[in-house]
């Protein structure tokens, strides 16, 4: 089946316009989704009549934004989510009420979407990343990087190779493919990057109301270390998956196509990173998703994996004493996640890469 030119975008933030933009020159029409309560930059977008694009993308973009499912549902067969994964539950119920067996869902980034997704859809991905680096303000997108590759991984794994050539024709990026969503999940470097960053410089945020450099001025040497404790315990979970996964700084590096030599090189010079300002307060996506959507899942899975997870679960209480939110329990814990009965050695089977078999799923595997 012949999916292109179209592709439906639910999310109709930064990450979500840059993607418009960068598919529709590409040659793929492209219809956006804003839920009707998150409307902010949908509604600049639209009253200014096109999206202004500056930095690594520049022009302007005439793009169409809907707040009715049922349009991105008609418009392709190829929708993919630009939410934060704490969005991803909300869009997912007005998903449900249309029959996706035929459809493709894409989630950038996915933090184990595929887990939460309890519905019948054609074929799920996960993407580890945004292939952008971008802010928005009154309409007007800043693309400060693009990626050269993203990760990427399937749930299913009997897709036919057919659908892997399709979903890498549509991304504007090339793509490494995963053994698994766990994989990709654990090469989701915000979870290390963002909420040290945001902890350890609160006083900063809050005092200046983010009127500084969120890498720049605020990835210094002593929270660089809290870094590299995190990484390990991610490392070590992907260890006992049978994955060698890189440090989170040759992560970004593949990804940028870049060769800092640790976080602060990064920090201080890699021109995606370094121009991004702090957020004006403590609420934003890089506690609210990256704590609940990241951390929790990499801590829980650490602990049933009999893995030393103190680093990241001290970054957890942290946040939880900070925003008064327990993380622990709203995020993707085993029990949202459906792994709360799975022991052990099912846990390893089911995402390891040698011993992996056909995961049991209330997916189905269906061709595009
Ligand atoms: N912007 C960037 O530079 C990067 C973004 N990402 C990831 O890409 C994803 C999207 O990023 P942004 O567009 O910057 O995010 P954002 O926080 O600006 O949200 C994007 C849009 O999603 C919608 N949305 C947010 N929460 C929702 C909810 N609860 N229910 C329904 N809709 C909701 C809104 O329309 C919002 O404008 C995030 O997961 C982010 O972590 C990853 C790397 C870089
Ligand atoms: O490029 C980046 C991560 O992919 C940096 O962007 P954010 O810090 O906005 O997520």
């Amino acid at each position: 089946m012949d999916l292109h030119p179209t592709v439906s975008i639910v999310g109709a933030g930064p990450a979500g316009f840059a993607l418009a933009a960068d598919l529709q020159s590409r040659g793929t029409s492209v219809l956006l989704y804003s839920h009707p309560t998150r409307r902010r930059h949908a509604d600049h977008v639209e009253s200014n009549g096109h999206l202004r694009a500056s930095g690594i993308l520049e022009g302007s973009t005439e793009l169409r934004v809907t707040s009715d499912m049922a349009e991105i549902v008609a418009f392709s067969l190829v929708i993919i989510l630009t939410v934060p994964s704490t969005g991803q539950e909300t869009v997912l119920q007005e998903l449900k009420k249309f029959d996706l067996r035929k459809y493709a869902i894409i989630a950038i980034p996915g933090n184990l979407f595929s887990l939460i997704a309890d519905m019948e859809v054609g074929c799920v991905f996960e993407t580890n990343l945004s292939p952008y680096s971008c802010r928005m303000e009154q309409g007007g997108l800043t693309v400060m990087g693009k990626k050269e590759l993203i990760f990427i991984a399937a749930l299913q794994r009997d897709l036919d190779p057919a659908v892997y050539e399709t979903i890498e024709s549509i991304f504007p990026t090339e793509l490494k493919w995963c053994s698994s969503i766990i994989e990709v999940c654990l090469s989701n470097v915000n979870g290390v990057f963002h909420p040290l960053m945001m902890l350890m410089n609160a006083g900063r945020i809050e005092s200046t109301a983010g009127d500084f450099l969120l890498y720049r001025d605020g990835l210094t040497p002593a929270v660089a270390n809290a870094m590299v404790a995190i990484d390990r315990v991610r490392i070590a979970i992907g260890e006992a998956f049978g994955l060698s996964l890189k440090s989170s700084v040759d992560i970004s590096n593949e990804c940028y196509g870049q060769s800092f030599t640790d976080f602060v090189d990064l920090a201080q010079n890699s021109p995606p990173h370094n121009r991004l300002m702090a957020p004006s307060d403590i609420q934003n996506r890089n506690i609210s998703e990256d704590v609940p959507d990241l951390l929790v899942p990499w801590c829980c899975l650490a602990e049933k994996l009999e893995i030393d997870a103190s680093p990241i679960k001290a970054v957890i209480m942290l946040a939880e004493m900070t925003t008064g939110v327990n993380y622990m329990e709203t995020g993707r814990n085993l029990q949202r996640l459906h792994l709360e009965n799975v022991s052990r050695e099912e846990l390893i089977e089911r995402f390891s890469p040698v011993l992996g078999k056909l995961v049991n799923s209330t997916l189905s595997t269906s061709r595009l």
